[in-house]
């Protein structure tokens, strides 16, 4: 483990440090706040170890920058010649984790470490679990691509992402033609491959890592285009009408091809959406546009213009 050292006076930063290196972890010595926020920054470090009386800025006003700036929870053990209830209380107060008082036993100092040390292994592993729930809760279980949830989320990263480059953002909404009738005749669970079975057309049109696909609800799916204009985003909708007819996927109960087709509408922030909402209500209206004009047949908004 890389254990951070933070002392004004070099005797006591020599005598920790040693003590450190001979139970196995690696001491990285400094003598005051700007070189310990510098190796935060720079490296990781897995505890700290901070003497509280020190000169400009202080163990505990340290501990609250510290504890600012860096999100992830690195153990602090302050390490005072005071042995005041007071300074242990004003150190854990400020966001410290255990207190020493020196001089200091080596023998302590290492139980405190491993203690510190599988306090932010446990914390570490949370973090991840939590981070693996948070993912999963924003895909659909069925198709494995994004939910209506996890759209959400990157439609109004992508939108704030754009809104700051000053670019286009396409939004294609996407609704598989005559599903009931499939369903109905084929049955849900033939209904279900079918959903994902489009989703993985959907997904193989997809040009880079930030473009997206997701199931907005039932039978419609969304595809998000960052960097993509009104005519590119024209052309992708004909790429995908083209993909899934090529895909062959059967459907004798439809009224406008044997195989699975799909309507598309198309927006983009070109045309005047003043947020991300609004660019999926555009997309939705130019859809019920591209369903009334007969189905499998993209429709842009605004301009309302068949091309297909
Ligand atoms: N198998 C399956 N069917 C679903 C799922 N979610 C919604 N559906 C079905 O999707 C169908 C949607 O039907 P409609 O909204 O009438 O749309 P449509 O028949 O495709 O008609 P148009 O969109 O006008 O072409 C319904 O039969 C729903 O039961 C799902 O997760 N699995």
């Amino acid at each position: 483990m890389n254990i951070l050292v933070v002392d004004d006076n070099k005797c006591i930063r020599d005598v920790i440090g040693a003590m450190v290196l001979a139970n196995d972890h690696q001491p990285v010595v400094v003598d005051g706040y700007a070189a310990a926020l510098e190796k935060l920054r720079r490296q990781v470090i897995d505890v700290i170890l901070m003497d509280i009386e020190m000169p400009e800025v202080d163990g505990l006003t340290l501990t609250r920058m510290v504890r600012k700036e860096f999100s992830q929870w690195i153990p602090i053990i302050f390490l005072s010649a005071n042995d005041s209830a007071r300074y242990l209380a004003d150190g854990i107060e400020a966001g410290g984790d255990d207190y020493l008082t020196k001089p200091v036993k080596e023998e302590i100092l290492n139980a405190k470490i491993k203690a510190m040390a599988r306090i932010a292994e446990m914390k570490h592993q949370l973090d991840e679990a939590n981070k693996k729930l948070e993912m999963l809760s924003c895909l659909d279980p069925l198709t494995n691509v994004l939910n209506r949830r996890g759209l959400e989320q990157q439609l109004q990263e992508s939108w704030q992402k754009n809104g700051k480059a000053r670019g286009e953002l396409s939004l294609l909404m996407i609704d598989i033609d005559f599903f009931k009738a499939y369903n109905d005749n084929y049955g849900h669970p033939r209904g279900d491959q079918c959903l994902q079975q489009v989703a993985s057309v959907l997904t193989g049109t997809l040009l880079n890592a930030s473009e997206l696909v997701a199931r907005y609800g039932g039978e419609e799916f969304v595809m998000l285009l960052p960097s993509t204009s009104l005519a590119q985003a024209r052309n992708r909708a004909r790429n995908i009408i083209a993909a899934l007819s090529q895909a062959e996927l059967v459907h004798e109960y439809s009224d406008v091809a044997p195989r699975v087709t799909v309507s598309i509408g198309v927006s983009c922030s070109s045309l005047g959406a003043k947020d991300h909402q609004v660019l999926i209500e555009q997309a939705d209206q130019a859809l019920y546009q591209a369903k009334r004009r007969g189905r499998m047949q993209c429709v842009l908004f605004q301009k309302m213009t068949q091309i297909w």
